[in-house]
């Protein structure tokens, strides 16, 4: 098979080309890549039950998701529905009007696996029958379809001579798809033929059947696997090209390129579900794909370096990427929720795909005729150039030219010496005077000798004028490095002693400072003073810190000592309270001289000892009851009634009973609980009166004011009476005495009974009053460690700013003043090269 070689011409008159062919989609060389979606339907069960996540906006140009998200705009979005003819229409008729108009073309479909980019290229039955049904076409059949059409509606005599090849991309290796036995294909690059794929077999092609067969030949020799997204799915990029060769009337030639790539789905592994040689496979494509983004985000940031070498598949699709193509990006996408993350990803490419430029030419080659008339302007172009140049006598001097120009060439010598000398050399202006006739040439030269004359001249005099005026710059440019060369000496010093004290903070040891005569340096001193307001500052805080942390510590004691005091009142009333009712036991059993008796040794065996094991405490005769108490000491209130009696008789007053008093009224004093079914007091004659009711309430209490007899004890006294009443209907002394110590003993078993009860509910309330002192501690030392730890982060913290901005501050005037010093040294040593030069000459 031969192959013609065209060589492409840069500015062909799109006017001569273009008017027997359809108009091309622009005018201008530069287009954008032109990027169109189409969505696909639900083409299983699964899809079709679920949520919808992105769609084709009524429009057809926005793609928006479905809650609003995102939305991209495109030069066109199909929907579902779009038929294939719809999306040829839009993407492949464009494209295929440009190749016939001696364009290069390309359409590149791209999207995640099972996306219908092999349905819309190709269509379903492309593989499988060379007379797949009209309407399923893809866009390489009906654009061939396209081609042939054109050609038989042609008019003008051109004649075409179609051809293609089909070649796959299969893990990073390319293969000619119409010669399966021919492998490894290579992307070359020639000077006049551009980037090609070395080997690649072209087939003629004179009918759509033909390029059916074709395709229908190249699909069967692809590379497809069955993976879990599809069940035929397309393991290699497939590029196919058809060359549209036309040969005009004229002799002149028109080359157009159609090419139109269907390339491998990107997966995720994860959903494909491929291991093994499809794992593989996957790999190479995925990664394949990531190269070709990368081109496109090259191309897109316009930088500088496009990665085309990074992959087979780049390298071979270089020209429709920034290159000498017209390209169209398809873009399949499924809209399905299952598939959201993989179209939002073909988006957000289509939408870099967008900003990539492509520069496109007509590929048009002159006929022999045109050449020959060409070479022939220009050879006469070219000798009325020489006879101009004669006509002027040689090089036309700047002086004549016009006042920019003269400008322009003062301005250039009065450039560096250097330069000045080369110039009449390498100048490009005599190069081409080098070529006219001798005459020219001599004079030419001549002239240059002038010139150069002039430019020496002026030369001299400006390093004259420069050596005057320089020679005391120079001086002071010497003093002024000698002053820098200082200040830096001593600048690195502080540099090293604040490189120094950072060690030393960050090591904890002090390191000693270095010392010398640049100690005494204005910077220096600056910044050991800095150094000490820092550290000043530092100690300042931390002072503050441990002074916090003692005024803490100190409230927390006193917190403690409180709570404890507290407690103790607390059990000193306990104490007082339990003291006073013991006392007051023994008053009531002091009350009969029977009682008296026999309390002597059992007041002490029985009750006393009781309580004293109880509160450990021994049992007084009388107490005064505790003041916080409301209840006022009955012993005190039997005294307010018989005082003088009291006092005289010296008989502690029994609790609850009534003193046997010669005159004057006797109070009654109520028991309430179990004593009330022991006693019942009736207004009976005896010789101690008591009534004694009650509610049947066994807190045991003692109730000793009046106020209580409506609800609790009724108490009634014969205050007129000398003989009170007694609980017992018995005349016997000895019966009433026992009746009434039976109901004594009963008393001072409940009595005991409750002080025990009262010991363990102050047990449990001092225990309550430990555990929420505990609490408190802790509390507490969860404050102070919380503070300790700000503390310590907030010291660290400042010292480290702190240390960092002094660092800075240090070395920023630093920097400066050393690209100061070394722009004044530079200065001073071209002041000194000029100098030597002029002592030279
Ligand atoms: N527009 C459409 N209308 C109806 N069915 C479609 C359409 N697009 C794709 N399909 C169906 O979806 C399935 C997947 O399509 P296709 O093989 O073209 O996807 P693909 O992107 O080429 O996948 P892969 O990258 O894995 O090769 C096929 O069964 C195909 O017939």
């Amino acid at each position: 098979m031969s192959e013609r070689l065209v060589a492409r011409h840069p500015e062909l008159p799109a006017t001569a080309l273009e008017s027997s062919s359809p108009q091309p989609r622009s005018s201008r060389n530069t287009t954008s890549v032109q990027v169109v979606v189409r969505f696909r339907p639900q083409v299983n069960e699964d899809e079709q039950q679920d949520r919808t996540a992105f769609w084709a906006l009524p429009n057809e140009r926005s793609v928006q998701s479905v809650d609003g998200t995102y939305c991209f705009d495109f030069m066109r979005a199909f929907a579902e529905a779009a038929t294939q003819e719809d999306v040829f229409e839009h993407v492949g008729k464009p494209v295929v009007s440009d190749v016939l108009n001696g364009y290069n073309g390309t359409v590149l479909a791209y999207g995640q696996t099972s996306s219908g980019k092999t349905y819309s290229m190709f269509g379903p039955e492309s593989e499988t029958t060379t007379t797949p049904r009209p309407e399923l076409q893809g866009i390489v059949p009906r654009a061939a379809r396209q081609v042939f059409q054109h050609i038989e509606e042609s008019l003008e005599y051109t004649e075409f001579t179609l051809r293609c090849s089909f070649m796959e991309v299969y893990k990073e290796k390319m293969k000619d798809l119409l010669r399966p036995n021919i492998e490894a294909l290579r992307v070359k690059e020639l000077p006049q033929r551009g980037l090609f794929v070395d080997g690649l077999s072209r087939e003629y092609v004179t009918c759509a059947a033909d390029v059916q067969a074709v395709i229908a030949a190249g699909l069967r020799s692809r590379v497809v696997g069955k993976t879990r997204c599809n069940l035929h799915s397309s393991r290699s990029h497939v590029i196919f090209v058809l060359h549209v060769e036309q040969s005009l009337p004229q002799g002149e030639e028109k080359l157009g390129k159609l090419t139109l790539v269907d390339l491998a789905g990107s997966e995720k592994v994860s959903k494909s579900e491929c291991v093994g040689e499809t794992l593989e496979e996957a790999k190479k494509i995925n990664w394949s794909l990531s190269a070709l983004g990368k081109v496109i985000d090259a191309l897109a940031e316009q930088r500088p370096h496009v990665p085309y070498r990074d992959s087979q598949l780049t390298r071979v699709l270089q020209e429709a990427l920034g290159g000498n193509c017209r390209t169209t990006l398809l873009v399949a996408a499924s809209g399905a929720q299952q598939h959201a993350d993989e179209t939002l990803s073909s988006l957000r490419f289509a939408t870099r795909a967008k900003s990539v430029r492509n520069v496109a030419k007509v590929n048009y080659t002159y006929s022999p005729e045109q050449l020959l008339l060409l070479v022939a302007k220009l050879q006469k172009q070219l000798a009325s150039a020489h006879e101009h140049i004669v006509e002027l006598g040689g090089f036309p001097r700047p002086a004549e030219e016009s006042p920019t120009h003269a400008e322009m060439w003062e301005r250039t010598h009065r450039s560096s010496s250097a330069r000045l000398s080369k110039r009449s050399v390498s100048s490009p202006k005599f190069a081409i005077s080098d070529e006219a006739s001798p005459t020219a040439k001599f004079a030419k030269d001549l002239k240059s000798r002038e010139a150069e004359e002039d430019d020496l001249e002026a030369e001299d005099d400006r390093l004259l004028y420069n050596e005057a005026t320089l020679t005391p710059l120079l001086a002071a440019a010497r003093r002024a490095i000698a002053n820098f060369e200082e200040t830096l000496l001593a600048q690195e010093k502080s540099l090293t002693e604040v490189r120094l004290l950072r060690a030393s903070r960050e090591d904890g040891v002090a390191v000693p400072r270095p010392s010398g005569p640049s100690e005494s340096g204005e910077e220096q001193d600056l910044m050991s003073e800095r150094f000490r307001a820092l550290q000043h500052a530092v100690n300042a805080r931390s002072y503050k810190w441990r002074l916090q942390l003692e005024e803490f510590r100190s409230e927390s004691l006193a917190m403690e000592s409180q709570m404890r005091s507290t407690f103790a009142q607390d059990l000193e009333r306990a104490l007082a309270e339990a003291r006073w009712k013991l006392s007051e036991l023994q008053d009531t059993e002091a009350i009969s001289p029977r009682a008296e008796a026999l309390s002597g040794e059992s007041k002490r065996s029985r009750a006393g000892p009781k309580l004293d094991g109880i509160l450990g405490v021994a049992a007084k005769p009388k107490i005064a009851r505790p003041v916080p108490r409301k209840h006022v000491s009955p012993s005190k209130r039997l005294a307010a009634g018989s005082s003088k009696e009291a006092k005289q008789s010296q008989v502690p007053t029994p609790r609850g009973v009534a003193p046997r008093t010669p005159a004057g009224p006797t109070r009654g004093v109520a028991l309430r609980g179990s004593f009330q079914r022991t006693v019942e007091a009736k207004s009976q004659p005896a010789e101690d009166v008591l009534w004694v009711a009650g509610t049947g309430d066994t807190s045991g209490e003692i109730f000793p004011e009046h106020g209580h007899q409506e609800d609790t004890v009724a108490v009634q006294r014969e205050a007129s009476s000398e003989t009170p009443e007694v609980p017992c209907k018995s005349e016997d002394p000895q019966q009433k005495y026992d009746a009434l110590h039976t109901g004594f003993q009963h008393h001072q078993e409940l009595l005991e009974t409750q002080r025990k009860l009262r010991g363990l509910t102050q047990q449990i309330h001092s225990k309550d009053l430990q555990l929420s002192a505990l609490r408190h501690e802790i509390r507490i030392k969860d404050a102070l460690l919380g503070c300790l730890q700000d503390e310590e982060r907030r010291v660290l913290e400042v010292n480290d700013s702190e240390l960092e901005m002094l660092l800075e501050k240090a070395l920023s005037p630093l920097a400066a003043i050393l690209t100061r010093a070394r722009t004044t040294h530079r200065a001073a040593q071209d002041v000194e090269r000029q100098v030597s030069s002029l002592s030279a000459r």
